[in-house]
């Protein structure tokens, strides 16, 4: 086995009683220490038949699971459980039983002592962004959704369990409250790097959640598996490609920073400059707007030639003013957004401090769909020749 593999399905299958198709099927599956591994899949295929038999909640009727090498079939449930932080939609709090108390459900399992238990439990609220002089005393029922879910996370992270199974954790939660907490538990998992496996139905969250996708057909039979990036640049079938759903070219923008693309030059003259000099550079490019930078280069105006030709050369109100600027570190979907609002359609990648880098042009973004494209066409026909 992969050194690397935490969780591996060997050849899965469960059949519940009573029925005739399994809900999963002979499933391989790796997941690798520290990754975030996301099931996604229409409603009923599988996802948390699949992630029950990890932990044990389900026993599976064909196939081995093993955790770190170890067959789980041969480790008592309860102890397994224990290494398993798991965390459902309905989130599951005990009612009567305070915050800390909730949060503190399998420290006491564990028997910890009394004052390690409260440190932990404050430890954790702070860590689910909430604090503990407020809330380690209240009840579930005074809680908002977003505030329970993240009480739901920090409870499965109770005994700092090296595998976290995810079921839908922020799906009945209003969109906006959702991605702030998509945001926070990604920030919370760049620090703690546990393993986890996350189910959604959503394409979106998926990409957002995902170090990789398993995108899962009927009986959770994989679809494809790969990075979210490569899925979307090569959708390897129908399936996946109609499961995507429209707008994966505009997706895939999410994951290059500007620092990758190569700009070209771009005609630019500095505010100290006289407007014929701008006229001089424009027409030695191939361009329609120039860029007037002051004296420590920081984007100021675009102009075109009849801005130019009107100009007083103080380059007050003239032209275009340039309101945004984005740094290396943007992604190329952040440059889209501020090409479609400029007049110019380009946009300007400064340093830190202010100074232009160069001018982001429609034509980079489709170069670099291209590349991303290419690449991952060219990663499915080597695994075909290896294979
Ligand atoms: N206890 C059970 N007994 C019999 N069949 C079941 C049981 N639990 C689930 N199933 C069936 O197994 C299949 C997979 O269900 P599962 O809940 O794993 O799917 P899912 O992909 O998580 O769905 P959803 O996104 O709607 O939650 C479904 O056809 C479901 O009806």
């Amino acid at each position: 086995m992969s050194s690397e593999a935490k969780i591996r399905l060997d050849r899965v299958e469960k059949k519940y009683h009573g029925t005739s198709v399994p809900a999963v099927e002979e499933l391989s599956l790796d997941v690798h220490e520290g990754e975030i591994l996301v099931l996604v899949g229409p409603s009923g295929c599988g996802k948390s038949t699949t992630l029950r038999l990890i932990n044990r909640m389900i026993e599976p009727t064909g196939g081995k699971i093993y955790l770190d090498d170890e067959d789980v079939t041969t480790v008592d449930p309860d102890k397994l459980r224990r290494r398993i932080g798991y965390v459902i939609q309905q989130i599951g709090l005990f009612p009567h039983q305070t915050i800390a108390q909730n949060i503190a459900t399998v420290p006491r399992m564990l028997k910890w002592d009394k004052a390690r238990i409260a440190a932990r439990a404050d430890e954790l609220l702070h860590l689910a962004g909430l604090d503990p002089e407020i809330y380690r005393d209240r009840y579930p029922k005074e809680l908002s959704g977003g505030q329970a879910q993240r009480v739901g996370v920090a409870r499965a992270l109770g005994a700092d369990p090296e595998i976290m199974l995810m079921d839908e954790p922020f799906g009945a939660i209003d969109p906006i409250t959702r991605e702030r907490l998509q945001n926070e538990f990604l920030r919370l998992q760049a620090e703690l790097k546990k393993t986890i496996v996350f189910v959604t139905h959503d394409i979106d969250e998926a990409i957002k959640m995902g170090d990789r996708i398993a995108i899962l057909g009927e009986r959770s039979v994989i679809r494809q598996l790969d990075t979210p990036e490569r899925i979307l640049a090569f959708p390897v079938d129908q399936f996946v490609d109609d499961f995507i759903g429209a707008g994966s070219t505009i997706k895939g923008l999410n994951f290059e920073q500007l620092s990758g693309l190569r700009l070209g030059g771009y005609p630019t003259i500095r505010s100290d400059q006289s407007p014929q000099a701008g006229l001089e550079a424009l027409n030695e490019s191939n361009k329609t707007w120039l860029l007037v930078v002051d004296e420590q280069n920081r984007p100021m105006r675009w102009m075109r030639e009849g801005d130019l030709q009107q100009s007083t050369g103080s380059y007050q109100d003239e032209g275009s003013e340039v309101r945004i600027r984005l740094n290396a570190e943007d992604t190329l979907f952040d440059s889209l957004e501020q090409m479609l609002q400029s007049e110019s359609g380009s946009c300007c990648v400064v340093d830190r401090h202010g100074a232009l880098t160069g001018v982001v042009e429609m034509a980079h973004l489709r170069r670099a769909i291209r590349r991303a494209q290419v690449e991952a066409r060219r990663h499915y026909e080597d695994l075909e020749d290896n294979a």
